[in-house]
C-alpha cells in the first residue's frame, strides 16, 4: 500500500446560506446553516486515504471542540493522526463562509494551522522519511514549506507541491519540488516573471497547471501537451483541486506512470465535482477505477 505524508491545514467550514449578503454594518436573515471539516490538508488527506492509500495526517488542530470533530473526521476517514496534535490554548482553523446571491464569500482564520512549524515538522521525520510521496499546500507557514523541500531533497523523498491558495514561492522550493501542481491563477503569481509556455518549458514533467474542465497541461519535454478530463454534470467543483492532488500523489507513489497518473486524477477530480462539498464528494478506489 502506498504511503503517503499530507503536511498542511485542517479546519472547520463554517457555512451559512443566505438570498443576501450583508454589507458593512448590516445584518441579514440566513437561511441554514451547517458545519464542514475541510482545510486543503485534511480534504487531501482524506481523499488520498478513500483511494486506498496509507496516509499519515501532519498538522494541528486546536484544544477546542471543532479540533476533536476533526480528529474524528480524519478516524471514520482512516487517515493516521499521531502526528495531528492539539494546541493547548488556541482555536482551531476555521473558514466562515457566506454562500449568497450565486457565489461564497470567505474569511480564513488560520489559528492552530500557524502552529505547523518547521520545528513541528521534524518531530514526524520518521513518518516522512517513510514515505512513497509527501503531498504539501500553502495554508500553513511558507518557512515550513521551504523546510519539507529541504528534507525531501536531502532523503530524495518524492515531493508534491500544490501552490495553494497563490502565493509566491521560494525558488528553492521550486528547484527541490518533484512535481508542483498550480491551477492556472496559482500558476501566473508563482511565475510572474514569465509566460505559462515559458514556465512549462521551463519544467518538463514537473509543473502540472490545472485547468478546470479543460483538464492539465504539461510540458512533456518536446512539446506542451493537454490531457483532457472527462465530461461529467458538475454539482459543486469545491475540492477538485484536493482530489485531483491526492489522486495524483496515489498514483505517483502506485508507481504508475506519469501519463497514467494524470489520468487517474483526471478521473478521480471529475467524479468530485459531481457531488456536493468538498470532501462529500471524494471518490473511493474502486469508484474511479470502474470509470477508467
Ligand atoms: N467541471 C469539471 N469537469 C470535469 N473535471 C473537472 C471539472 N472541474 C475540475 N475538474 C478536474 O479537477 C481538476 C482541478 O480543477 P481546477 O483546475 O479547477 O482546480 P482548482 O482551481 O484548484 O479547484 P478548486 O479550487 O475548485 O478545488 C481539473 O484538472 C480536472 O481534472
Ligand atoms: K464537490
Amino acid at each position: 500500500m502506498a504511503k503517503i505524508s499530507v503536511i498542511g491545514s485542517s479546519s472547520m467550514d463554517l457555512v451559512v446560506t443566505s438570498t443576501k449578503r450583508p454589507g458593512a454594518g448590516e445584518t441579514v436573515l440566513g437561511e441554514s446553516f451547517t458545519t464542514v471539516p475541510g482545510g486543503k490538508g485534511a480534504n487531501q488527506a482524506v481523499a488520498a486515504a478513500r483511494l486506498g492509500a496509507d496516509v499519515t495526517m501532519i498538522g494541528r488542530v486546536g484544544d477546542d471542540h471543532f479540533g476533536q470533530q476533526i480528529l474524528r473526521n480524519f478516524e471514520e476517514n482512516h487517515v493516521r493522526i499521531g502526528y495531528v496534535k492539539p494546541v493547548t490554548h488556541m482555536e482551531s482553523g476555521t473558514a466562515h463562509i457566506v454562500l449568497a446571491e450565486g457565489d461564497n464569500s470567505i474569511v480564513v482564520v488560520k489559528a492552530a494551522n500557524n502552529e505547523v512549524t518547521p520545528a513541528y515538522v521534524e518531530e514526524a521525520l520518521d513518518a516522512i522519511r517513510s514515505s512513497d510521496i509527501v503531498l504539501i499546500q500553502q495554508e500553513i507557514p511558507a518557512e515550513t514549506v521551504v523546510y519539507v523541500s529541504e528534507i525531501c531533497a536531502k532523503y530524495q523523498i518524492p515531493f508534491l507541491l500544490n501552490p495553494a491558495p497563490a502565493r509566491e514561492v521560494e525558488k528553492s522550493v521550486i528547484e527541490n519540488a518533484t512535481y508542483i501542481t498550480p491551477n492556472e491563477h496559482e500558476a501566473a503569481i508563482m511565475f510572474k516573471n514569465m509566460s505559462l509556455q515559458e514556465a512549462l518549458r521551463k519544467y518538463p514533467h514537473k509543473l502540472f497547471v490545472t485547468e478546470g474542465s479543460n483538464g492539465v497541461r504539461f510540458f512533456d519535454g518536446e512539446q506542451e501537451v493537454v490531457v483532457p478530463t472527462y465530461k461529467v454534470e458538475a454539482v459543486d467543483t469545491t475540492g477538485a483541486g484536493d482530489t485531483f492532488n491526492a489522486a495524483f500523489a496515489v498514483a505517483l507513489a502506485d508507481g504508475k506512470s506519469l501519463a497514467d497518473s494524470v489520468k487517474f486524477a483526471n478521473r478521480a477530480a471529475s467524479l468530485s465535482v459531481t457531488k456536493f462539498g468538498a470532501q462529500g464528494g471524494m471518490p473511493t478506489r474502486r469508484e474511479v477505477e470502474e470509470q477508467l
